[in-house]
């Protein structure tokens, strides 16, 4: 079963940007910055209470978040949640017929294994399962 939101992701154009603007609003800077090539992204981190917050912003045009801010501009791009074991969840999904984005968990952002649920699945939110490495 899912166990607390791991992180809310916000994908933006611009990430130093963002992260001033964040910085300003949540009182509190990015404690990291990572790139993910594989999902041709750049993120930044802020922990806002037991809040974490990912912003994303795209490496290039190819990338899920370029298509996103394309279509539909900059704004909530995915609610991550945590899982205790990432195979059994999706093996649990896919039995309740929901629509994996990938066969297998793939290596994400901050030490994590994700996996994503298509949004047709969930009522038009894009859910992101995240287990800690
Ligand atoms: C660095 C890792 C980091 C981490 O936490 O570790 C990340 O979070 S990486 C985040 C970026 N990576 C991904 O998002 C991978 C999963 N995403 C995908 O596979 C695609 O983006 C997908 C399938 C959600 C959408 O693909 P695409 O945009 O090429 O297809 P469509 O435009 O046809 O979209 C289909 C349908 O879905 C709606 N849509 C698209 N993105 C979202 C979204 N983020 N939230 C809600 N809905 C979304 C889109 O509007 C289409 O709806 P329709 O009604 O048909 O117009
Ligand atoms: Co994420």
């Amino acid at each position: 079963m899912f166990g607390k939101i791991e992180h809310i992701g916000i994908a933006v154009k611009n990430l130093t940007e963002a992260e001033q603007r964040y910085t300003q609003l949540l009182g509190t800077s990015p404690y990291k910055r990572e790139e993910v090539a594989s999902e041709g992204v750049l993120t930044s981190f802020f922990l806002a209470g037991v809040n974490k917050i990912e912003l994303l912003q795209a490496l290039n045009s190819e990338s899920a978040i370029a298509k996103f801010i394309e279509k539909r501009g900059e704004g909530i791009h995915h609610v991550a949640y945590e899982v205790e074991d990432i195979y059994k969840e999706m093996d649990r999904l896919r039995n309740s017929g929901f629509t994996l984005l990938n066969e297998h968990p793939k290596k994400g952002a901050d030490n994590k294994l994700i996996c994503f649920v298509h949004p047709r699945d969930a009522h038009g939110v894009l859910v992101e399962l995240c287990q800690s490495i």
